[in-house]
């Protein structure tokens, strides 16, 4: 499947204490699978939201959000979940690991009470490894690191197989050299596995290594630019 995103007018507004805050406006934006864009612009620009939008977390206000076509957030809350877990990776700038779980428990929570046609222990140690962590599969979160709970974080995002991978300033948390590495297997697992990247960052150095640069102010998207900026 060929999971293209389309945003058409998409705007979220908060209602409060008299006061509406439009947190994104008149966003119109397309996304082909394979895509990696990065997303950058001031605080409270947008960006989270927007991110929030496109994994289903949250539903516009005006507008609406196609993929391949159709109106996800429309549907019941179950379907909107299966297709989360079908589509959706997440990883965020707080790695959120649960703390009780191993590594390897929490690499496997996404797939607990889903059927998948998959062994899902040989496909949890299959994606810990991919992040380079085998040898970390019975370390508790606060046991790691860092860059090694954001690795435990990718490796849970990516366990079944997602077209697209959404991060929220995944290495707003880490040292520069650690984020490096960590964009470095973001763009690996891109490359290598084909899925989408949507990658929001404050790093410049960073947002210039995608293919895609969204610049966004007020809400709304003040450039869109294909190509080579490194
Ligand atoms: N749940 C909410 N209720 C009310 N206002 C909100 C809510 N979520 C976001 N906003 C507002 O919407 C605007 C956009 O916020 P958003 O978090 O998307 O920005 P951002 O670009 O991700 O910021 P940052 O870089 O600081 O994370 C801000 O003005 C914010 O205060």
């Amino acid at each position: 499947m060929s999971l293209k995103i389309e945003c058409l007018d998409v705007g979220k507004s908060y209602a409060g204490d008299g006061v509406t805050t439009n947190a994104v406006q008149h966003i119109n934006l397309s996304f082909s699978k394979g895509e990696f864009t990065s997303i950058v612009g001031p605080s409270g620009s947008g960006k989270s939201t927007l991110l929030s939008l496109i994994g289903t977390l949250d539903s516009p206000t005006s507008g609406k959000i196609l993929y391949d076509g159709e109106e996800i957030v429309k549907k019941n809350k179950k379907a909107i979940s299966d297709f989360r877990f079908e589509h959706i990776g997440f990883i965020f700038q707080q790695f959120h690991l649960l703390p009780t779980l191993t590594a390897l428990e929490n690499v496997l929570s996404p797939l607990f009470a889903r059927k998948v046609p998959y062994n899902k222990i040989e496909r949890a140690k299959e994606v810990l490894e991919q992040v380079g962590l085998s040898d970390k599969e019975n370390s508790l979160p606060s046991q790691l690191s860092g860059g090694q709970q954001q690795r435990i974080a990718i490796a849970r995002a990516i366990v079944h197989k997602p077209d697209w991978l959404l991060a929220d300033e995944p290495t707003g948390n880490l040292d520069t050299e650690t984020g490096e590495r960590i964009f470095d297997l973001i763009q690996e697992l891109n490359q290598q596995e084909g899925c989408g990247v949507f990658f929001v960052t404050h790093d410049p150095k960073l947002a210039v290594k995608a293919n895609r640069m969204i610049t966004m102010k007020d809400g709304m998207v003040l450039s869109d630019k294909k190509g080579e900026f490194a």
